[in-house]
């Protein structure tokens, strides 16, 4: 096939590079299923842990598998010392996402597992991961704002010993809720750039760990989930609601992609921004927030008169953990202590049927030439 007959899928929309029974993004029936449950009931029905239970080993766990699994959770909280050494050692000028990736990183260096990659030890990796990923975010938070550590306490769930650990007290019920649904909705999105960056890494047979990292660096950018952080700074951008039509104007004047909206799967909207927003409502009314919701609402309506573009899971998101109280460059790494759960469960599947991935490329370099003799050319 000559360069000219070669099809070029930018951004590689639209092509399909593998199966994955983990996740179903429909964006024709604008669902999203979980090993087949739509994730809006999970969310009504489920604790995050059954749903990474459920992402990781195929179906919900029943009382003595859910209650095996809370145990073995719980009981990896605690950070290493050397992971504390090199958190420690960072700056507070180190944006949360660098700490995160830096602090895993650590963490499958100091691994005994670290070489071995089957499924079991990969899923023992994955749940030390899910345990620890919390404590890290939780202290990176309270260092940078001169607080003292927060121990995890093992009678806590996980969502709740997030913010025990983050705040130094316990939330009412209703916010440990809407954080859990967060969490939930936040586990697995199929083929999308972290998880495809992670399932790169591990089809070159590198470790976990790696692949870990590597998510977490495509996740931090923008265009992806570093758009939940992001939205913040458009909320505090524009201030006040009677502002939001006049900001835009000039934001898509200036040609600004408006963080927090589009998709490049969902183009009617994404399947878990109702179910986001109505944990979001929920911690309006508990925080008494109008005025945030009211620009939320503004720029929503904006959005759609002028581009009808819809928001996806990170415009509800962002707020949400504002009001709960996490400073908002932490937003990227708490969407980091969700999708581990999903990244794990892709480089298990790309391993159960692996092939290495390299795509092609078309060159449109210089045409072959030559290197002249060195006198003469330097
Ligand atoms: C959890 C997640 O990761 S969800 C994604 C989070 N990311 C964001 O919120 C960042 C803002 N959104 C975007 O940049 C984009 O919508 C993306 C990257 C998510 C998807 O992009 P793509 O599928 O590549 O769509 P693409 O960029 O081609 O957009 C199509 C058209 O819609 C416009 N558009 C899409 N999203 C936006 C936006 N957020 N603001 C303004 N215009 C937008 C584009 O400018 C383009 O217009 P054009 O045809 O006139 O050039
Ligand atoms: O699927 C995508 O491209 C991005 C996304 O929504 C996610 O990863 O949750």
């Amino acid at each position: 096939m000559t360069d000219t007959e070669t099809t070029i899928h930018k951004g590689l929309a639209g092509v399909v590079v593998d199966r994955t029974a983990i996740s179903k993004v429909n964006p024709e029936t604008n669902s999203l299923l979980y090993r087949g449950y739509p994730v809006q009931e999970l969310a009504k029905a489920c604790t995050f842990e059954e749903v990474a239970y459920l992402l990781w080993h195929g179906d919900l766990p029943d009382a003595a598998q859910l209650a095996e699994f809370e145990t073995l959770e719980r009981s990896l909280r605690d950070l290493a010392p050397a992971v504390h050494r090199v958190i420690d050692d960072l700056p507070t000028t180190a944006h949360p996402m660098d700490v995160l990736r830096t602090a895993v990183s650590v963490i499958g260096a100091l691994d005994p597992l670290a070489s071995k990659s089957t499924s079991e030890a990969n899923l023992q990796k994955g749940v030390a991961l899910l345990a620890q990923i919390p404590s890290i975010v939780a202290y990176d938070q309270r260092r940078r704002r001169g607080q003292e550590i927060v121990r995890p306490r093992d009678d806590l769930g996980f969502s709740a010993n997030f913010l025990w650990m983050t705040f130094g007290e316990l939330p009412e019920e209703a916010v440990v809720d809407a954080f859990d649904v967060s969490m939930i909705l936040y586990a697995e999105h199929s083929f999308n750039a972290s998880t495809f960056t992670a399932r790169v890494v591990t089809s070159t047979l590198s470790d976990l760990h790696s692949a870990i990292v590597a998510g977490i660096g495509a996740l931090k950018g923008p265009l992806h989930g570093g758009a939940n952080e992001a939205v913040m700074g458009v909320i505090d951008e524009i201030g006040t609601a009677s502002r939001a039509e006049e900001w835009l104007d000039e934001a898509l004047a200036s040609k600004r992609k408006i963080m927090g909206f589009g998709h490049r799967v969902y183009k009617n909207g994404d399947s878990r921004v109702p179910t986001m927003k109505a944990s979001l409502d929920v911690l309006v009314d508990h925080y008494d927030a109008g005025p945030l919701k009211a620009i939320y609402d503004a720029l929503e309506q904006a959005m759609e008169e002028r581009k009808q573009i819809k928001p996806n899971l990170d415009f509800p998101s962002g707020p949400a953990y504002h009001l709960i109280g996490f400073d908002t460059e932490m937003f990227t790494p708490l969407f980091v202590a969700s999708r581990v759960v999903g990244w794990t469960a892709h480089v298990i599947e790309q391993l159960e049927s692996n092939s290495l991935i390299r795509p092609l490329s078309v060159y449109d370099g210089p045409d072959e030439r030559h290197v002249a003799p060195r006198e003469g050319r330097l």
